[in-house]
């Protein structure tokens, strides 16, 4: 499926900007230091930083979840900070999200985790899976069969290995249909077998649905193999913001050295 935008609420093919946001959190953390950047459609963008650098606060941003101190943050069109309650709850709804901990309920059957990804255009609650309607159930079969696990629809989720979880999970986020997907450490729990087929399979569902993926990662060689640009995060700052296909991996390991970072910062602003 490639999907037509409509740029006229796109601002082009910025999916996701970020203007001059800075975030602070009491007494005195600067989470965000006048980050701006931006993200195409069908880009995978990587985030890498150390562990507090502000990788999680920046993707709590594109939803509105947390809004800037200083700044703005436009995504898809809208203007987070400004939007409206109706406004930002059907901003949220071309969203999906991947998390480090998969979030599937375990007693469920694989497909009933991948339904509840309709639930939010569903009226009312739904428990088991004929509750949910049959073009629901379907579209879920095919998002199953597209990450490679349709013959494990109907097992409980929890017998499932971490790695299948996960694409399960991403099934899920699939069957929203949305246009951009945040990946907060997705592969953070895996082996590094399991890790190449998540992110492979982030990198083809952005490129087969025209999807713009914010991922953050502390795995440089996943970030090389499956972004297609590298965001480097330091103490809230963007110290780095490059296509993969100009960097190597010396170049994006500087953004964990301290002082390469600065470095990188400083040859920015020059
Ligand atoms: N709600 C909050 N209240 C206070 N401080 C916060 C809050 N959320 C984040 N921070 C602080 O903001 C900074 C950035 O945190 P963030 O979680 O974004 O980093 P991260 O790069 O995602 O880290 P990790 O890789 O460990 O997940 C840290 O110093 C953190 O302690």
């Amino acid at each position: 499926m490639t999907r037509q935008n409509d740029n006229s609420d796109t601002g082009g093919r910025e999916a996701v900007r970020f203007d001059g946001v800075t975030k602070r959190f009491p007494p005195n953390v600067t989470a965000l230091d006048s980050v701006s950047l931006s993200a195409r459609f069908g880009e995978v963008v990587v985030l890498l930083g150390l562990s507090g650098s502000g990788k999680s606060t920046l993707l709590r941003h594109v939803d509105g979840l947390q809004l800037p101190t200083e700044g703005s943050v436009h995504v898809l069109g809208v203007d987070v900070a400004a939007a409206r309650p109706k406004a930002l709850r059907r901003l949220r709804g071309r969203i999906g999200f991947v998390f480090q901990q998969f979030h599937l309920v375990p007693t469920l059957t694989v497909l009933e985790n991948v339904c509840t990804g309709a639930l939010a255009r569903l009226r009312g609650p739904r428990l088991g899976l004929p509750t949910y309607p049959r073009r629901i159930r379907e579209a879920a079969l095919d998002q199953l069969d597209r990450v490679g696990l349709a013959d494990r629809a109907f097992q409980r989720a929890d017998t499932l290995s971490g790695g299948q979880q996960q694409r399960v999970a991403i099934a899920r986020a699939m069957l929203q249909e949305p246009e951009i997907l945040l990946a907060d450490e997705p592969v953070a729990s895996l082996d590094p077998e399991s890790s190449h087929q998540v992110m492979e399979l982030i990198k083809r569902v952005a490129t087969e649905d025209d999807l713009t993926v914010l991922c953050s990662l502390h795995q440089v060689d996943l970030a090389l193999a499956w972004g297609d640009r590298i965001v480097g995060l330091h103490t809230g700052r963007v110290v780095m913001d490059t296509p993969v296909a100009d960097i190597d991996h010396a170049d994006a390991m500087s953004i964990y050295a301290r002082v390469g970072a600065e470095n990188v910062a400083d040859a920015a602003a020059e």
